[in-house]
């Protein structure tokens, strides 16, 4: 089924880009956008190359204000001059510099420490102008994309200077992950911001559900009749998750070696992924209905003991190797990291769903740094046939049907199914029917945090993750993180460039075995 051109939405590859046909039907309202932590890695490699293709797109508001805050002491012209820079570094698209120009005469900046009160006086001064020149109060979206610990600090500052409501306007709260580092820090969190926001003006960032081949995993399963009948423990023999990166810590020792693989990208990111594999079709495509299933999901995961942690979990971390041809040093002797550090950088996982559609079903989550190359995958391995009648000697083999959804790169779909080799014999050989982005939509898919920014800047919290679903993904999580905690290592290492730790294979049941990176 290798799908080509005939498969695309419209004759333009405008035509075929969501973002475009999102902003013709649901228009964003005037609205001023705050970035706390403005001069950080995220928004520098993400969130403002984001702003410029929306505003590149024509997806942006008429009136569209920006305005960055953090420490660093800096002028209006030298922070538009920052974010012009990151926009020529990271853009998805060379830059117009007409759209950039114009994107950059209304920005703003306020610097100082996030706990100091003058902040949030200087950032009033300008939302007040803002809304003065526009003639009526615009919306307001205040992004913390700074370190956790600031999270509670800027929303009750926010609160206090009653910057968390404005009359004839809406005002919504955008949170970077992480969302605590365990349940009891996310409950802690959650009620933190609830005494300041109402849930619907919080939207909480998980940015994998931004990424279009996530969305696609939702069409995928409640859009196509075939796949809904096999999609359950009858057919389906075992489900595996890949997060794979190629890439190392880089300067995020500080960060990282607080948080480890675990809390980076299995509590969130690959939880998500589990969710849109396992749950049950909402009845309209609405947030909320979307997230009351994958809670349920999340609730019927089982969660593991102190006493299964070990059983049901594989934790290490890279040492020195060679990746892309490149030799690189092994965790601990990067900066930052403490030699005796014993934060994995790589987790593996074995989860069950006690439920009707997947008791018995394992899945299998792994996801580490340096590894052989950048992938993210969902392989769902179909049971085998229950009887062959045409095995012969000298078959490739038949094997058990797979369905591949790839995230990244590649993206794309890819059903294995057996075929006969031509010839006189009946000898059978695994074939892929493939369906790819590149060459099906003929468009350049937009960045995860595209879609977010504008999402969030509309009201719409169908892409972001809810209370409850947070703290349930930590209950899952959490007693991984204290076993790990109590018994701290040192770890297994693994050489950077390769498949990860030898030991992730006894995860699985005898005959089966991680796919390969
Ligand atoms: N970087 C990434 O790839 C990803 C990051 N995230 C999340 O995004 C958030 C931001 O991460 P990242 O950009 O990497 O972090 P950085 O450390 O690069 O940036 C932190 C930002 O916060 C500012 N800041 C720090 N302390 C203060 C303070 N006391 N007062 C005022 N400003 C302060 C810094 O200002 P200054 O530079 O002026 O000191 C900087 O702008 C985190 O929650 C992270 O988990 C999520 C996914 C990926
Ligand atoms: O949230 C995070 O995600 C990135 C991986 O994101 P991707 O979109 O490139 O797959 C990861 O590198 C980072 O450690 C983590 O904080």
């Amino acid at each position: 089924m290798t799908t080509t051109g005939d498969a695309r939405l419209g004759e333009t590859p405008e035509e075929g880009n969501p973002l475009v046909e999102g902003l013709e039907r649901l228009p964003v309202h005037p609205t001023t956008l705050v970035i706390f932590g403005a001069t950080g890695d995220l928004a520098r490699r993400k969130l403002l190359p984001a702003i410029y293709n929306l505003a590149h797109e024509g997806a942006l508001p008429e009136r569209f204000n920006l305005v960055g805050s953090s420490r660093s002491e800096m002028t209006h012209e030298a922070f538009a001059e920052h974010t012009a820079e990151a926009i020529r570094q990271f853009s998805r698209r060379p830059p117009d510099e007409t759209v950039l120009t114009e994107l950059l005469a209304q920005v703003r900046y306020v610097s100082g420490s996030f706990d100091d009160d003058e902040v949030y006086r200087q950032l009033a001064v300008h939302l007040d102008a803002y809304d003065q020149t526009a003639g009526q109060p615009l919306n307001r979206a205040f992004y913390l994309s700074t370190a956790p610990e600031f999270f509670p600090v800027i929303i009750e500052e926010l609160g206090g200077h009653d910057l968390n409501a404005h009359e004839g306007a809406e005002v919504r709260a955008v949170i970077e992950k992480p969302f605590g580092t365990t349940l009891a820090e996310a409950k802690e969190l959650n009620r933190r911001v609830l005494a300041v926001f109402a849930e619907k003006q919080v939207f909480r960032i998980d940015h994998y559900l931004g990424k279009e081949t996530v969305q696609n995993l939702m069409a995928f399963r409640f859009a196509n009749g075939l796949f809904e009948p096999v999609w359950n423990r009858n057919y389906i023999d075992r489900v595996e998750i890949t997060a794979a990166e190629d890439l190392g810590i880089g300067t995020r020792a500080g960060y990282y070696d607080h948080a480890g693989a675990l809390r980076d990208l299995v509590q969130n990111h690959m939880l998500q992924l589990l969710c849109n594999v396992a749950m049950e079709p909402p009845v309209h495509f609405e947030a909320d209905e979307i997230r009351d299933e994958k809670v349920k999901v999340l609730r019927s995961v089982i969660r593991p003991t102190p006493e299964t942690v070990d059983e049901l979990a594989v934790r290490a971390q890279y040492g020195p190797g060679t990746v892309g041809g490149e030799d690189v040093v092994g965790y601990l002797q990067e900066e930052g990291v403490p030699a005796d550090s014993n934060t994995e950088t790589y987790a593996a996982l074995r989860l069950e769903i006690d439920n009707w559609r997947w008791a018995g079903v394992p899945f299998y989550l792994r996801t580490g740094k340096r590894l052989a190359r950048k992938l993210t995958e969902i392989a769902i391995t179909l049971k085998p046939v229950p009887h062959l009648a045409f095995q012969q000697e000298g078959s490739v083999g038949v094997r058990p049907n797979q369905l591949i959804l790839t995230m990244q790169p590649n993206e794309g779909v890819s059903l294995s199914l057996g075929a006969k080799i031509p010839g006189a014999r009946m000898r059978i050989r695994p074939v892929n029917m493939e369906f790819l982005y590149g060459t099906s939509f003929m468009s350049q898919s937009p960045e995860a945090y595209e879609r977010l920014i504008l999402d969030a800047m509309r009201g719409d919290a169908t892409l972001f993750t809810r209370n409850d679903e947070v703290e349930a993904q930590w209950q899952i999580c959490d007693p991984i993180v204290a076993r790990w905690e109590a018994t701290p290592g040192p770890l297994a290492q693994y050489e950077s460039g390769t498949q990860g730790p030898a030991e992730a294979g006894r995860l699985f049941e005898a005959g089966a075995r991680w796919r390969a990176i």
